[in-house]
């Protein structure tokens, strides 16, 4: 039995556990079969996900994310500014910014008092990795056709370092959970059902890859910002509100084209979890 010490943060109801492994690096940890059994929200500590802080030798900082599932996640924009909240909590953040390495790229992070900011960097076309959005984009360059027993529907394919479909709809996002969860496992891609509701507010519902639906989800909410500043929906360069089932994020399209996610990070608890390996379910 092994003994994994943890702290559970959460922003707008998105929660990871982060496993702090800054001083002494846990490598023989089966991390993919750790996050089956930590997140069991009946034998575990019900979580989205967990996120291993490492030293890195690009950055400041290292995490990997796991989700779920187990399957391992490229990025999380939520985890990004979670860990910055961490960070700031222990001390370890005492420079204006810092820099994470992902499985995906290096994020930097600033904050003001305690409200982290992320900078994602590029939204890319899933389509065309190598065509970053920009306000010359034009929609055949994300876009593309998905099937669905509703017919075919469109989605923007935007990578944030992870994938996303972004799917816009005026219809109540609940009528389209299972045909999300649906979409999110054939193409393994995380699904954001979009409304646009003006220039300055969107409203959305996210369907995790390895996850499921969760009360947000950051690294959707800059794709959608990007789709709906692509598609002269929002204003680029101001801030936008992104109201989800967990609350509001507030992001921005920059000058450089960078997608910028700031909101409220909250610490639940602490403690330890004694891990087993396989564990037997009910
Ligand atoms: N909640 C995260 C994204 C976590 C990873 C995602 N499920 C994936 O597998 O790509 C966020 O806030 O970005």
């Amino acid at each position: 039995m092994q003994p994994i010490f943890f702290t559970k943060l959460s922003t707008i109801g998105n929660n990871y556990l982060i496993l702090n492994y800054l001083e002494q690096p846990e490598l023989s940890l089966d991390y993919a079969n750790l996050a089956k059994h930590i997140t069991n929200p009946r034998t575990g500590i019900l979580a989205d996900g967990i996120i291993i802080l490492l030293p890195s030798e690009l950055a400041d900082f290292k995490m990997i994310i796991y989700n779920r599932d187990g399957s391992r996640a490229k990025t999380c924009g939520n985890g990004l500014r979670l860990i910055g909240h961490y960070l700031l909590e222990i001390e370890r953040f005492n420079q204006p910014q810092i820099t994470i390495e992902t499985d995906s790229n290096v994020s930097i992070l600033t904050h003001e008092e305690d409200l982290i900011t992320v900078d994602l960097g590029f939204a890319h076309s899933l389509i065309d990795p190598c065509h970053p959005l920009s306000l010359k984009s034009q929609v055949t360059d994300y876009c593309g056709d998905i099937e669905t027993p509703y017919g075919i529907w469109q989605a923007d394919m935007i990578s944030m370092g992870n994938p996303h479909f972004i799917i816009y709809t005026d219809d109540d996002h609940e009528a389209f959970e299972e045909e999300m969860e649906r979409i999110s496992k054939n193409y393994d891609v995380n699904v954001g059902m979009l409304t646009v509701i003006n220039p300055n507010e969107l409203l959305l519902t996210t369907y995790e890859r390895g996850s499921g639906l969760t009360s947000a989800c950051g690294t959707n909410a800059a794709a959608a910002v990007a789709s709906a500043v692509a598609r002269r929906q929002v204003n680029p360069y101001e801030l936008i509100t992104v109201h989800l089932p967990g609350g509001d994020l507030y992001l921005k399209w920059n000058e450089e084209a960078h997608l910028l996610a700031t909101g409220h990070c909250t610490k639940i608890c602490c403690g330890t979890y004694f891990f087993e390996g396989e564990k037997k379910d009910f």
